[in-house]
């Protein structure tokens, strides 16, 4: 049955960010991907220089009313990432809000995309837009370590922190919390790279249960941009193909893995390709990781 997904993100002439890391994948899964393109940019905003056009809430506005007017308003999935402008943002929130009233089971996927090491690289007034509006109204969200803290105000130095975090973000709204990279010292040595998961979920008797894991995959020695779209797009996939399977997670990483042989950098575009294969192909159980229930 088709799957339509509504995915507001940047678009880049050169390069894979936001929508250009998002759909291509997501269509090679078999989803109908809508796209809005927050931003379009020459490059990534990591390049010394960029140029280009935000869309504002009102051209976002017109494009909805156009798809809304042909009664063609239906998602099952909206994934949201790189935006620039609050108003847009909030205008986003608007959408998603009467999406969800027609489609009580739409998934809103958000990728809070603030920052990252430290430093931001959004406009400051996003944040408190992210925090109060846009959290509350999402099911699952994939901060990295930064974006988690500055969401909640709390710093990561422990596993317990991490935890601590992820509960904190869960109760602003979403039952799925991905912490998608940490600075934790990971336990397989310091070529691994460690990350988290958290589910809310509803048990047969009424009561709630929170799941979490932690993951450590091996490290590529490279810096990448675009791997957080293309990560929030991939769980998008991969928990609506398996809904209960809490080791999504693990499964992506391993593709992440798969594509480094030793010595080799991938580049973006690899590692798009290789992030869809599916999922028997990526379960290679000689792969050394680790994925532990916390
Ligand atoms: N250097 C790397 N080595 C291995 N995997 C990586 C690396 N960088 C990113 N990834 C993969 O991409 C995912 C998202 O990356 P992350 O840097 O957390 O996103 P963001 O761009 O939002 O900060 C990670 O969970 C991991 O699976
Ligand atoms: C235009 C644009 N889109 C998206 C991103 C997000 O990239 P990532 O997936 O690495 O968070 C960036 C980060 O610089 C960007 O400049």
């Amino acid at each position: 049955m088709e799957c339509r997904v509504l995915s507001i993100q940047s678009h880049v002439v050169r390069g894979y960010v936001g929508n250009k890391s998002a759909s291509f994948p997501l269509q090679v899964l078999g989803f109908e991907v809508d796209s809005i393109n927050s931003v379009q940019f020459s490059n990534h905003t990591g390049y010394s220089h960029w140029k280009g056009q935000v869309l504002t809430a009102d051209e976002l506005h017109v494009l909805y009313e156009g798809i809304k007017l042909n009664n063609v308003n239906h998602y099952d999935y909206v994934l949201t990432g790189y935006t620039r402008d609050t108003s847009f943002l909030e205008m986003v929130v608007d959408i998603v809000q009467e999406l969800k009233r027609a489609n009580p089971n739409l998934v809103y996927v958000c990728d809070p995309v603030l920052g990252d090491h430290g430093s931001m690289y959004v406009p400051q007034n996003l944040h408190p837009v992210y925090k109060n509006k846009v959290v509350p109204v999402a099911d699952i969200i994939t901060p990295n370590q930064f974006e988690a803290e500055l969401l909640t105000g709390k710093n990561i130095s422990t596993e317990k922190d991490a935890v601590e975090v992820m509960d904190l973000l869960h109760k602003m709204g979403p039952d799925t919390v991905v912490i998608t990279s940490s600075d934790l010292p990971p336990r397989l040595g310091d070529r691994f790279l460690v990350s988290f998961g958290s589910k809310r979920i509803l048990m047969p008797d009424g009561t709630r249960t929170t799941q979490r894991i932690r993951i450590e995959v091996p490290k590529v020695d490279a810096v990448f941009v675009g791997t957080g779209d293309l990560f929030a797009a991939m769980l998008l996939a991969w928990t609506h193909h398996y809904p209960t399977d809490l080791k999504v997670q693990h499964i992506l990483n391993q593709c992440v893995r798969n594509m480094a042989g030793p010595g080799r950098r991938p580049s973006p575009a690899q590692l798009e390709l290789r992030m869809v294969q599916s999922k028997a192909d990526i379960e290679d159980p000689t792969i050394v990781m680790e994925a532990t229930v916390i």
